[in-house]
């Protein structure tokens, strides 16, 4: 198992001036990741635990007020760990889209709406892949959207001819088109209905299929989680608190966050409301001292208040930072 893309220690606070004073918010506070090759890898948590942020992280985009603090991102590139966040911008350049590439938040918005989709496909390849005529251009976007079982007449439309679910099927060609080895997608499926999401679904399923390539999706949707992915990592308060295979997770979730999570998910044959997590995440300007989910853990010792946990290996590939699961 090869890993792709590693975080060690990796912290990028936004850093912000209120009334003449600075406020800190630690949205990536200390991420230590490990991502294999050929995976579809979910990112889950509750909204502003900072999945985004990790994201936008892990593509190396930080504009202010975003600001990396500490530790170092890797990209494996060619078999050699590129340090990343020390590498200079230019240099940075030749791996976006090629070597990883990006599905925003939203993406159905993404597309420019007084442009053909043909149109938006052929600038994004004139500008990123050189040497070809405008007819290659064209053929290349075609076969793709055929190798993604999408009809080539979709090209042809304008973005409001489209269905919202379409509409984020060729966002998603858009940012695959160059084969990229890591895709980020962050709330690919949010805000669509259920048969749209599963034809998402299916859509990064079949890309990461024909690519062999690593899919890193965030979602705080468990029931997504459990449909695609095939290892995961569970975010509370800016820090990794689990991580472990899906199947793992779900069977046998360690941190009581990560239960929480999965009993709160719909069962089929539910009678009542499933319970959701008492109270909400800490603010990510003050964070309680210690474990930052003591304030909410059913079982939290006088040590999860003084003392934070660290991740840590409970059994093959099982990390949690719990004082009580581990
Ligand atoms: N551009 C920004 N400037 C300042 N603070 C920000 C910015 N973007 C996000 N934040 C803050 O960073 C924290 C983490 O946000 P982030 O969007 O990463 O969380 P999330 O888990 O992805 O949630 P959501 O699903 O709601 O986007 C939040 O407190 C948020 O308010």
């Amino acid at each position: 198992m090869s890993i792709i893309l590693k975080t060690e220690n990796l912290k990028a606070f936004y850093i912000l001036k209120y009334l003449g004073e600075e406020r800190v918010i630690k949205a990536v506070n200390g991420i230590n990741l490990e991502i294999p090759e050929n995976e579809i890898y979910g990112i889950a948590g509750e909204s502003g635990c900072g999945k985004s942020t990790l994201l936008k992280v892990l593509l190396a985009t930080l504009d202010p007020p975003l600001k990396h603090i500490d530790g170092s991102l890797y990209y494996n590139f060619d078999n050699n760990f590129i340090d990343v966040l020390r590498s200079p911008k230019e240099e940075l350049k030749k791996f976006r889209w090629k070597f990883i590439s990006y599905i925003p938040q939203g993406s159905m918005h993404v597309l420019n709406p007084v442009k053909k989709v043909k149109d938006t496909f052929l600038e994004f390849l004139e500008s990123h892949v050189k040497e070809k005529d405008k007819k290659d251009y064209l053929e290349l976007s075609i076969e793709h959207l055929r190798e993604l079982g999408l009809s080539p007449e979709t090209l042809e439309a304008y973005p409001h001819q489209l269905s919202g679910g379409m509409r984020q099927r060729v966002v998603i060609a858009l940012s695959t088109l160059l084969h990229p080895q890591i895709i980020l997608a962050d709330e690919p499926t949010t805000a669509l209905d259920v048969v749209a999401q599963r034809a998402v679904i299916q859509l990064l399923k079949r890309i990461q299929n024909t690519l062999q390539n690593t899919i890193i999706i965030v979602t705080h949707d468990m029931g997504i989680h459990a449909q695609i992915t095939t290892k995961m990592a569970i975010m509370y308060a800016g820090k990794i608190v689990e991580s472990a295979s899906t199947k793992e997770i779900f069977k046998n979730p360690l941190h009581p966050y990560t239960k929480y999570l999965i009993q709160s998910l719909p069962h089929i044959g539910d009678k009542e409301p499933r319970e959701g997590i008492q109270g909400s995440p800490p603010s990510l300007i003050s964070l309680p001292p210690g474990c930052a989910f003591h304030p909410r853990c059913p079982y939290a010792q006088p040590i999860c208040k003084s003392e934070e946990p660290t991740l840590k290996e409970v059994s093959s590939e099982h990390k949690v930072a719990c004082f009580i699961a581990s």
